[in-house]
């Protein structure tokens, strides 16, 4: 197993000392709901240094038993593909104030690198991810809750274009993905998380305001 530096990494100061006050905010929401490009928003005013950012998809579990042509059968919007277990462990050993070696995960190959990458503890921790909030002891750990939300039309839309740009995927293979186990598990398992959200993010536009209202809540706990 290899050890990455985590690049956002620069300094000490900004490592959180006082661990019972750290803040930890869980971000779901469907696929191409806009999740990483609302923690983005969320952080771009602040400094690296204060801000841990954990995305779920860290945390598919280790399939290196299976052979590629399996693993591209896993239904990866279901929690059972998720190692909550070891995302639980990691949360509560940032929160004890010890670094974490978080697996680093593949879309191209369906699975962990071998790789991992060294998180320091810091003031506040985001975790965004499809499935975070399904997990009853997972969401005990999250201070603040919030479901961002776009249309499944809107969802599919991107999800297609990121795919095909980013993750190495062709248009039968999202569109049936879609049809299988993207939509099912929505409906079954993420959609009803919203329940448990203190705060709805509609993001079938930019929605500056509400991303506003997460900044400051940040920059006070950071001041
Ligand atoms: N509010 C928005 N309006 C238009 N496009 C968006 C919006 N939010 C995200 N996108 C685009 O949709 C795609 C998926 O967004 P992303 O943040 O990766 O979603 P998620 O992390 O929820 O899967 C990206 O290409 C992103 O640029
Ligand atoms: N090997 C994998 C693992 C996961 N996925 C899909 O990723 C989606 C979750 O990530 P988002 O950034 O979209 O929230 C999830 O819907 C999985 O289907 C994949 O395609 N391949």
């Amino acid at each position: 197993m290899r050890i990455l530096k985590n690049s956002n990494f620069k300094t000490n100061n900004y490592l959180c000392k006082n661990f019972k006050n750290m803040l930890i905010i869980g971000i779901a929401g469907g696929t191409g709901s806009g999740k990483t490009t609302v923690v983005n928003q969320i952080i771009e005013e602040l400094k690296n240094e204060e801000v841990d950012v954990i995305s779920q998809d860290s945390y598919y579990s280790d399939t290196s038993h299976l052979s590629f042509d399996e693993r591209k059968k896993i239904n990866f919007d279901h929690p059972k593909s998720i190692d909550f277990d070891l995302l639980g462990e990691h949360l509560q050993q940032l929160k004890n104030g010890e670094d974490i070696q978080q697996p680093v995960y593949s879309f191209k190959d369906h699975n962990r690198t071998g790789e991992t990458i060294t998180i320091h503890p810091r003031k506040v921790v985001i975790v965004e991810g499809i499935l975070i909030l399904t997990h009853p002891e997972i969401r005990e750990l999250f201070d603040i809750k919030i479901y961002v939300h776009a249309d499944s039309d809107e969802r599919l839309i991107r999800r297609l274009k990121r795919d095909i740009a980013e993750r190495g995927r062709d248009l039968e293979e999202v569109l049936w993905r879609y049809q299988t186990t993207l939509k099912p598990m929505h409906q079954q398992f993420i959609e009803p998380t919203k329940e448990f959200a203190d705060i709805i993010i509609p993001t079938n536009r930019y929605n500056t305001v509400a991303v506003d209202i997460v900044q400051t809540i940040i920059k006070d706990r950071l001041s």
